[in-house]
């Protein structure tokens, strides 16, 4: 049977997802109640609000089914947002505001100033064959703190592609994984390039409940 492969459409650039992980060869199908989300067998969180998201989950009592399939070994790609929601930790988040967890890692979120606020930069993904990534920034977190079980797979240049200095962001930790959880505060899935959704699906694939 082909791998299914769900996104989380309770707010977000869910359509953008939708068609990088069809471009990639999977079956896609939204997640919006606790028995889609039992059929799939693998999950995007997509881009968009963490703090929407967060309330959302609690609305569509999502929040504590996600979280025991999370720690069940549920394989989960989180963009941006979706990173932000599968932190242990998160520092400038609203009041209040908490996420799923799931990954040994603390994300400061809006961490980029206002000068880069949303920038794009290519840059090297630890587990992506043929060249730079295309990183699309928006509004993003990065990754402060990450425990030892969590593998950085890329972190921001020293400038954007348009020759920006990206000044105290350079360095920050922007895409990891730990176990089945793979996050990265930019989004693949707006650049046309599925390379990263694949390496997810392949991840599902190999990874699938029988
Ligand atoms: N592009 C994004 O997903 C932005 C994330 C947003 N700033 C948040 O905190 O949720």
């Amino acid at each position: 049977m082909t791998t299914t492969i769900g996104v989380l459409a309770l707010q977000g650039d869910v359509r953008e997802h939708t068609r990088a992980l069809e471009g990639a060869g999977a079956r896609v199908v939204r997640v919006r109640r606790r028995s889609e989300l039992e059929a799939v067998d693998g999950l995007v969180l997509p881009g968009g609000e963490s703090t929407t998201m967060d309330k959302l989950l609690r609305v569509f009592e999502l929040r504590d089914p996600l979280r025991t399939a999370i720690a069940e070994g549920l394989p989960v790609y989180g963009s941006c947002a979706g990173m932000i929601l599968l932190a242990d930790r998160i520092t400038g988040g609203i009041e209040g505001q908490q996420t799923l967890g799931g990954m040994d890692v603390t994300v400061q979120r809006n961490a980029f100033g206002r000068q880069v606020d949303s920038f794009e930069a290519d840059l090297a993904m630890q587990g992506i064959e043929g060249g730079p990534v295309r990183a699309v920034f928006i509004r993003a977190p990065w990754i402060s703190t990450a425990g030892p079980d969590v593998e950085v797979l890329a972190r921001i240049p020293e400038r954007s592609t348009d020759g920006t200095g990206l000044g105290e962001a350079a360095g920050k930790i922007v895409a990891a994984r730990s176990g089945r959880l793979l996050a990265t505060a930019f989004h693949p899935e707006v650049t046309g390039d599925w390379r990263v959704h694949a390496q997810f699906v392949r991840e599902v694939n190999a990874t699938r409940r029988s």
